[in-house]
C-alpha cells in the first residue's frame, strides 16, 4: 500500500491516518479525529463481540440447526407497540435511487427527481481511501450546496435548488467492515499500532461531525440506511450508537433516523425485534433481496436440500423470497413503519431498442409485485428507471404510502421463509458466475463498486451470491448441470481458462486486474470454509 503516515499530536497521538487522498484535511480535523476515536473506544468492544455471536449461530447452521424465531423475544413479537412518527421529508418515499458517492453521481443522483437518494458507501463503493475521502467530500459539498463537477470533456454539473432534490440518505458499511486507514490508540513506546476503526463507525461518524447540524437546521435528517445487521442487538448497537451521536454533536433526541435492510437471513427471523430496539428512530425496513439470497446460500451452507438454482431462476417467486418480502410488509405495517422495496438489476441498454424495452418491461413488473404486496416505495440503480417506478407507484400508490394494507392475510411461516428452491444450474448460468466474479472483483480492485455486466448491474450483494453459489455448488459435491455434466471443479478451471484473454479485448473496467481478481477468486472457491465476505480478502489488496 502506498500508505502515508499522518500522526495527529492534537489527539494525543492516539489516532494515525494511514493514506493521503485529497481534501483529506478538511474532513480529519483534529476535533472530527477525537470524535471518532471516542466512537471506537465506546463502541469497539461491542462490535467485536456481536461478530463473534454471528460466527456462534453460524455454527449451529453448519451443524444442522435452522434459524428460527427466538423464544427469548415472543413478548416483543406479540406486543402492541408502534415506532415513533416518521419526519414529514421522509414521509414519501415512492421511489428511491441509490448509488456510489462519487461527485458526478452525487449530483446526478440529488438532480434526478427521485424522492430520496441512498448515497452508498456499502455494496456499490469500492472503499480505497479515496473513493472514502472522495464520497465524504462530495456529500459535505451537497448538503451545504456547492458541490459542483466539471468532467473530461468540460460538462459541467451543479446542484438543482435543494426543494427540487432528493432527500438525502447515506449508508454506512456493513458492522463487518474494519476502516484500516484509520488507526486508533497506537502505543509507539510498546511499537503497537493502532487498532482498525469500525468502518461503519468511521462512515457514520465523519458524515454526521460534518453534516448533521445543517441537516437538523432544515429538518432533513441525517437519515441512514444500516445495512447487513443479523439480530435485534445489532440494532440495538446502532441505536446506542446513534442516540450517542445526538448528544455529542447536541442535536434533539431521535433526530437521526434510520431504515434498515432486512438483507440476511437472520435478520429476517427478527424483523420485529430490529424495529422495536430502534423504535425512536426507525422508520423503516428494505427488502435488500440481493444480500438477502447471498445470506439465504451463506447461512445454510451445509444445507444440501436448500442449495439454490443457478441465480437467473432465484426470482421474488421463489417462495422464500415470496415469504421474506411479503412479511417484510406485514411487519412494517403493524408498527406504523415504511416497508421498502428493493432492486431489479435490470438497467437501461442504450444500444438496442428491444432488449431496452425488455429491460424496461421487467423493472415496471417487479415494481407492479411491490406495490401490489404493499411496499410503500421502491428503489432504481438508475435515472432512466425513475419514471417507471414513480408511474407504477402512482399509479397503485394513492397517498404517501399504503400503511393501511395490512397483509394480515400473510403467514410467512419459518417453514415457508426457508423453502428449498425449484430450478436448474445451467452451463451459461455456471460460467456467468464465474465471469460476474471475476469482471465485479477486477473493477472493485481498481476501486469501481458497482458495474454493468451483460446489462446487469452488479455489486457487491449480486457478486456475492455468484461466488457464494460456486462455492456452495462444487463443495456439495455430487451436483450436475441440466446437461448432465457435473459440476466439479474441472468444470471451473475451463471457466477461468479463457477469460483472460477475453477479456482483455473486451473494455471492461478494472481490466488489469483481472488475473488478481482470478487468484483472489480461485482461492475463495477452493478454501474449505466459505468466507464471510468476499470484500473482506479483497479489501487487504486496496490501497
Ligand atoms: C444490491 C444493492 O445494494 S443495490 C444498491 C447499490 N447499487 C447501486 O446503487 C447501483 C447504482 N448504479 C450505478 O452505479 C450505475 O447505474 C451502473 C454502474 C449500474 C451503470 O452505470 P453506467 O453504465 O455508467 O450508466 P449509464 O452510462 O447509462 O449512465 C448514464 C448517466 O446516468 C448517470 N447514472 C447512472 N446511474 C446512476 C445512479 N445510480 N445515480 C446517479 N446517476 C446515475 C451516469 O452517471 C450517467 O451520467 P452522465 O450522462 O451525466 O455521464
Ligand atoms: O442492498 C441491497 C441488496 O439488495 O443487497
Ligand atoms: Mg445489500
Amino acid at each position: 500500500m502506498s500508505a502515508v503516515l499522518q500522526r495527529v499530536p492534537e489527539v494525543g497521538e492516539r489516532i494515525e491516518i494511514v493514506g493521503r487522498a485529497p481534501g483529506q484535511d478538511g474532513l480529519l480535523t483534529p476535533p472530527a479525529l477525537a470524535f471518532l476515536a471516542d466512537l471506537h473506544r465506546r463502541f469497539e468492544g461491542e462490535r467485536r463481540g456481536l461478530l463473534e455471536s454471528r460466527a456462534r449461530r453460524q455454527a449451529g447452521y453448519d451443524a444442522g440447526g435452522l434459524p428460527d424465531f427466538r423464544a427469548d423475544t415472543a413478548a416483543i413479537r406479540a406486543g402492541d407497540w408502534r415506532i415513533a412518527p416518521i419526519p414529514a421529508a421522509l414521509a414519501d418515499r415512492r421511489v428511491e435511487i441509490t448509488g456510489p458517492v462519487d461527485p458526478k453521481m452525487v449530483i446526478n443522483a440529488l438532480n434526478s427527481g427521485a424522492n430520496c437518494y441512498m448515497a452508498d458507501f456499502e455494496d456499490s463503493t469500492a472503499p480505497t481511501w479515496a473513493n472514502l475521502v472522495e464520497g465524504q467530500r462530495a456529500l459535505r459539498e451537497a448538503v451545504i450546496g456547492t458541490l459542483d463537477f466539471v468532467n473530461q470533456a468540460g460538462k459541467r454539473y451543479a446542484l438543482k435548488p435543494e426543494a427540487e432534490r432528493a432527500v438525502l440518505i447515506v449508508r454506512p458499511r456493513g458492522w463487518h467492515l474494519d476502516e484500516k486507514h484509520v488507526l486508533v490508540d497506537a502505543c509507539p513506546e510498546q511499537g503497537r499500532r493502532g487498532e482498525r476503526m469500525s468502518a461503519s463507525l468511521f462512515d457514520l461518524g465523519l458524515f454526521c461531525f460534518h453534516n448533521a447540524a445543517a441537516l437538523a437546521a432544515r429538518d432533513r435528517g441525517p437519515y441512514f440506511y444500516l445495512p447487513k445487521l443479523q439480530s435485534m442487538e445489532e440494532a440495538a448497537l446502532w441505536n446506542r450508537v446513534l442516540a450517542h451521536v445526538e448528544r455529542e454533536l447536541r442535536l434533539p433526541h431521535a433526530q437521526l433516523k434510520a431504515t434498515v435492510l432486512i438483507e440476511t437471513l437472520p435478520a429476517a427471523f427478527e424483523m420485529d425485534e430490529i424495529l422495536h430496539a430502534l423504535r425512536d428512530r426507525i422508520v423503516g425496513l428494505n427488502c435488500g433481496r440481493w444480500d438477502y439470497i447471498f445470506s439465504y446460500i451463506k447461512t445454510l451452507r451445509a444445507h444440501r436440500d436448500r442449495a439454490l438454482p443457478e441465480r437467473a431462476q432465484v426470482t421474488m417467486a421463489q417462495p422464500f423470497l415470496k415469504a421474506y418480502s411479503e412479511r417484510l410488509v406485514r411487519t412494517c405495517h403493524r408498527r406504523g413503519a415504511h416497508a421498502m422495496g428493493g432492486m431489479a438489476a435490470q438497467i437501461p441498454i442504450g444500444n438496442d431498442d428491444e432488449a431496452n424495452d425488455a429491460a424496461l418491461a421487467r423493472v415496471r413488473a417487479d415494481k407492479l409485485r411491490e406495490v401490489a404486496a404493499g411496499h410503500d416505495g421502491t428503489w432504481v440503480a438508475h435515472p432512466a428507471l425513475i419514471p417507471v417506478a414513480r408511474e407504477v407507484f402512482d399509479a397503485y400508490m394513492l397517498g404517501a404510502n399504503q400503511h393501511e394494507m395490512l397483509r394480515e392475510d400473510v403467514v410467512a411461516s419459518r417453514d415457508d421463509l426457508l423453502r428449498p428452491s425449484l430450478g436448474t444450474i445451467t452451463r451459461k448460468g455456471f460460467e456467468n458466475n464465474v465471469e460476474v466474479c471475476v469482471r465485479y472483483l477486477a473493477a472493485w480492485l481498481d476501486g469501481n463498486g458497482c458495474v454493468p455486466i451483460h446489462y446487469l448491474m452488479e455489486d457487491a450483494a449480486t457478486a456475492e451470491i455468484a461466488r457464494a453459489q460456486l462455492w456452495q455448488w462444487l463443495h456439495h459435491g455430487g451436483l450436475h448441470l441440466d446437461d448432465g455434466s457435473p459440476v466439479d471443479f474441472a468444470l471451473f478451471e475451463r471457466a477461468l481458462l479463457n477469460l483472460p484473454s477475453r477479456l482483455a479485448g473486451e473494455s471492461v473496467p478494472g481490466v488489469s486486474r483481472v488475473r488478481e481478481a482470478i487468484g483472489v477468486l480461485d482461492r475463495l472457491t477452493h478454501a474449505e470454509q466459505l468466507a464471510e465476505f468476499l470484500t473482506l480478502p479483497a479489501y487487504e489488496r486496496i490501497d
